[in-house]
């Protein structure tokens, strides 16, 4: 199964707060440049989220979410946060997901004027049709009355628009009018997904204001907490069934990669007595060896070298989730560093730190299978 995770990005601490307060037992994850990111499941969900927070702005939106996609392959990049509304019918506390990114301030200046330069970041259509899905279900808000969802183009820009008759305002209306809602992020991640192969990537926004001088008042209600709780209710409910589309697709992949059609029998056990089964299967996918001699490791140094190289293999293999993995390789580093420095009377760590190892590898029965035999083997030591 690949667990890769949904990447999450937001520029507020309030927007933060409310993605990670539906996390469970969320684990720091820190990039060497010192960027924090916080990983776990969804409570009560099986989607494993990556959240981050790059600040106000584009361009740190941009940096942070290449970061945060060359640290994790996620499946998607999704941003949450709040957002000003560019026309009345939409309230605030409703949901506006974008359609389009629209990086509203480029253009050239002339002397007859200042001429528009748009670029535009459309969404990756499946994204957008699974948006829509979850929008119609209307259980993504909790049980509670869900809050209207706008599908529309979104502004970015460098500003915090807080006008309805500034020069910005004027220029958003003319050349983008059917922007729902302006933010100052959202172009970013979206130039960064684009460079990414174009990850599907979506922008949330909560509505916290109307974009027209009342931003002071509607901050002052708490709008912006308000808001974002929406969205990010949305937004989780968007990663639990990409994540689930995503493992749909591999497990039909596999069924695609399958060998030969012939083996779709059954196959019977008829060992009896003593006689040891190495590998019982319908269906086996890949090159697999299986030998009736079976050589014992010797050396516990070399045997636990092995498998942690075989559980870096299961990693690359999706078998194993980044946070078994690297707490598993820690116990492997215990278990080696505790063979070099303990006799062979007291080897009780050793086997210790190797049967944690067992219970953190227990889905992945070849593996928990090579830890039992090294733990026999050090047991024999002793
Ligand atoms: N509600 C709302 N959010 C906006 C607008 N423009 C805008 O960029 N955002 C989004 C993207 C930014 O990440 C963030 C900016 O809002 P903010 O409350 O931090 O703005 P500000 O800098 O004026 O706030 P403050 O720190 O001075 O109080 O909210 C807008 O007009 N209304």
């Amino acid at each position: 199964m690949n667990d890769s995770p949904i990447v999450i990005l937001t520029a507020l601490d309030v927007e933060y707060e409310a993605i990670r307060e539906k996390l469970d037992v969320p684990q720091v994850r820190r990039h060497p440049q010192g960027t924090r990111f916080e990983v776990g499941r969804i409570r009560g969900g099986k989607c494993r989220i990556a959240l981050g927070l790059v600040g106000k702005g584009n361009q740190s939106a941009a940096v942070l979410a290449e970061r945060a996609i060359a640290e994790f392959s996620p499946v998607a990049l999704l941003f949450v946060g709040v957002a000003g509304a560019l026309h009345t019918h939409i309230a605030l506390g409703d949901v506006v997901v974008a359609t389009h990114v629209y990086a509203f301030h480029g253009g050239t200046s002339e002397d007859d004027g200042f001429k528009s330069r748009p670029r535009v970041w459309e969404a990756s259509h499946g994204a957008d049709q699974l948006a829509r899905h979850v929008a119609r279900t209307r259980d993504w808000a909790g049980g509670g009355r869900a809050p209207e969802v706008h599908f529309g183009p979104i502004a970015a820009g460098e500003v915090v628009l807080n006008s309805r008759v500034s020069g910005h305002a004027h220029w958003i209306r003319q050349h983008y009018n059917d922007a729902l809602a302006i933010e100052m992020e959202g172009a970013g991640v979206a130039q960064a997904a684009h460079l990414n192969k174009s990850l599907p990537v979506v922008v949330v926004r909560g509505v916290s204001d109307g974009a027209d001088g009342t931003k002071e008042t509607t901050d002052r209600e708490q709008w912006q907490a308000r808001a974002v709780a929406n969205a990010a209710a949305f937004t989780l409910a968007l990663a639990e069934n990409l994540a689930g589309e995503e493992q749909d697709r591999a497990r039909s992949e596999a069924n695609d990669t399958k060998g030969s059609t012939d083996m779709t029998g059954t196959t019977r056990n008829v060992a009896k007595d003593n006689a040891r089964v190495g590998v019982q299967a319908g269906q086996v996918y890949g090159g697999i060896h299986v030998s009736s001699e079976r050589t014992a490791p010797t050396d516990p140094t070399k045997a636990i070298a092995g498998l942690a190289a075989r559980l870096q293999q299961a990693r690359t293999a999706g078998q194993l989730d980044e946070d078994t993995y690297q707490a598993a390789q820690a116990e492997l580093a215990t278990a080696s560093e505790t063979l070099l420095t303990t006799t062979p009377q007291d080897m009780g760590a050793v086997t210790l730190a190797l049967k944690k190892v067992r219970g953190l590898v227990a889905e992945v029965a070849i593996l928990a299978a090579e830890v039992g035999t090294i733990i026999a083997l050090v047991q024999g030591l002793s």
